[in-house]
């Protein structure tokens, strides 16, 4: 489990330690860690993993980031790396410069196109000014040239983009590298980034163009959040965690990133008392005449997760498709209020059909807690008018769905403004909360990263103020951008609300956030995360969402 901390939370631990003094004690151990990654990172470049005849660049920004990069090409430096440090801002770390300085390291300074009327004007410190001016074109091949670069720009202290020239040249470094590779048999630099990359939000995950998309990056004391949500994630490349000294003293975590070994940890398996009701019996609504195929793949994924017993409702052609592929699935034309089941999936495939529609509803409004997807999400969202769904209710929306959940939600007058599918992108965990808020659901918001906002505590009881607990699962493969494969998830995620319906302290290993009403979150995210090992069974390969099932239960077998 990674447990990713507010920039907030991490400040508050540093504090008590800065105020003793220990700052610089603090970023020596950052700085060691990050050097010590940048080490590795150099070894890859050479064929014989010997640093001697490296190169590296670091773009320094003016704040303690920036500090951090100093120090580790001070001891790239000590172990025979050629470091060159470009200071990006008008004010430096005066220490960390120093020290690189006196390893040996050269120092640049990067000019804009007017450096004359900005060294006038910018009222450098000498420190600054004696650093020779580079320009942006200069700059960009430097660091192509080199094996290594350190983004050491902006860390928790950015407000925003990267901004001026140094925007300039990471948009043209990236305009670069690719052709820089490609056919020419020339290596591209390998990119470390310290603390977070430059520009990402440690708090939110955005990630304004242009960055410099990381192959790692060093964190310090705790992964933020900026780190395990989109589309921060994407750029950050391998995460390092390195200790400093504040881990035991940092609050509580802002989201919680489920990982494969907690997935297959917690993952419910029978007991030998076990019986098909006490381990969940899940009622499906899923498919129309239009999408029969939903039907079956949720079913499908649900009995090879290890469902306690699957019951589809729905006519008889459906009913029919059903059965030839998975004759463990129990059929029937019932109505939802006719059969006693612990959890309920409703949607995937319900276009245009009043039956499977009117049992929909009833889903929504049944006591059970349930899975809506696809079909489902508009008359959850409708219903929503009337009262507040609960978090054993999960919403299962990918960003375009979301974006129509809130359009409803802002024709209630439930929120201020419609929000646009690109805004969702931008930032999926605030919108993922929001929608969380204002329905008192689950929102389980799909994408590359999968993030998961479920109101606990005070925000499960009342008008929906107070904090959202929030889980993101990752490393999914992209080949799961694929039509259908979100009908497989709905499959593996009812399959474990049914179980935890039946056994509310079943996920309570995964952390006490995952008792009471944080249970439907926790199992949200189980289910995901299953998920996103199953679409890697075969490595990165295609996954149709048929196979993706049947992965599901490979993923399952224990050895
Ligand atoms: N506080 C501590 O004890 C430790 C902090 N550490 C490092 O300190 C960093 C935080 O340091 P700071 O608070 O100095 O913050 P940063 O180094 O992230 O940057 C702050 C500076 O950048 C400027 N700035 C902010 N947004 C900008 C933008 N969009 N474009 C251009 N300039 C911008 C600000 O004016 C400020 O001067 C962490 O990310 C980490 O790397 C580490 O040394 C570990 C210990
Ligand atoms: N680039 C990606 N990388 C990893 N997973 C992805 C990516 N794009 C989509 N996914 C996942 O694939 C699934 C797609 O679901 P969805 O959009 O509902 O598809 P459908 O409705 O066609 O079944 C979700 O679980 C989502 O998180």
């Amino acid at each position: 489990m990674i447990e990713a901390c507010s920039v907030d939370t991490v400040r508050a631990a540093e504090q008590p330690l800065l105020d003793a003094g220990l700052g610089d004690l603090l970023m020596r151990r950052a700085a060691r860690g990050l050097a010590r990654e940048c080490e590795r990172q150099l070894r890859l470049t050479t064929p014989d993993g010997a640093l001697r005849g490296t190169t590296a660049v670091l773009l320094v920004g003016s704040g303690n980031n920036g500090g951090d990069g100093l120090w580790a090409g001070s001891f790239l430096r000590a172990r025979g790396v050629a470091v060159t440090a470009v200071l990006t801002g008008s004010r430096v770390h005066e220490d960390g410069l120093a020290a690189l300085r006196a390893a040996g390291g050269s120092v640049l300074r990067l000019s804009d196109h007017d450096d004359a009327a900005h060294r006038r004007n910018a009222d450098l410190p000498d420190s600054v000014a004696a650093a020779g001016p580079v320009g942006v074109d200069q700059a960009v091949s430097l660091m192509a040239s080199a094996h290594l670069v350190v983004d050491a720009v902006l860390g928790t202290g950015a407000s925003g983009g990267l901004r001026g020239a140094v925007a300039e040249l990471v948009a043209a470094f990236h305009d670069r590298a690719p052709e820089q590779g490609r056919g020419t048999g020339q290596r591209t630099p390998r990119v470390v980034a310290c603390d977070l990359v430059s520009g990402v939000s440690g708090d939110t995950g955005e990630a304004p163009e242009p960055l410099l998309r990381a192959h790692a990056t060093v964190t310090f004391g705790a992964a933020k959040t900026g780190h395990v949500v989109s589309p921060g994630e994407q750029v950050t490349g391998e995460l390092t965690v390195v200790p400093i000294g504040i881990e035991d003293r940092l609050g509580d975590a802002a989201v919680h990133r489920l990982e494969a070994q907690d997935v297959l940890a917690a993952w419910p398996r029978p007991g030998a008392t076990d019986t098909k009701y006490s381990r969940g019996v899940l009622g499906v609504v899923a498919g129309a005449p239009s999408y029969p195929g939903a039907a079956i793949m949720c079913t499908q994924a649900a009995v090879n997760a290890g469902a306690g017993m699957v019951r589809f409702l729905g006519d008889s052609t459906a009913r029919a498709m059903v059965l030839a592929r998975s004759p463990e699935v129990v059929c029937s034309d019932d109505q939802p209020w006719d059969v006693h089941v612990q959890a309920w999936l409703a949607g995937p495939g319900v276009v245009g059909d009043e039956s499977q529609a009117a049992r929909v509803q009833a889903v929504i409004e049944a006591k059970e807690p349930a899975v809506l997807d696809a079909g489902a999400l508009d008359a959850a969202a409708r219903s929503v008018a009337d009262a507040r769904l609960g978090p054993h209710k999960v919403l299962t929306p990918h960003a375009g769905e979301l974006s129509q959940i809130f359009e409803w939600l802002h024709g209630f007058g439930l929120c201020d403004a419609a929000v646009e599918r690109s805004d969702i992108e931008a930032a999926p965990l605030h919108w993922a909360r929001e929608a969380a808020r204002l329905t008192g659901a689950t929102v389980l918001l799909k994408g590359a990263t999968t993030v998961i906002a479920s109101p606990v505590g005070d925000a499960a009881s009342s008008s929906g103020a107070g904090e959202c607990l929030c889980l993101s699962v990752g490393d999914a493969s992209p080949w799961l951008a694929t039509a259908g494969s979100g009908d497989t998830l709905a499959g593996i995620l009812g399959t474990v609300l049914a179980h935890v319906a039946e056994h509310p302290q079943a996920l309570a290993g995964l952390g006490d956030w995952a008792r009471g009403a944080g249970r439907w979150a926790a199992a949200a995210a189980l289910g995901a995360g299953l998920h996103a090992l199953a679409s890697r069974v075969r490595g990165e390969s295609p996954v149709p969402p048929s196979v993706l099932a049947e992965n599901v239960r490979a993923v399952l077998t224990r050895p």
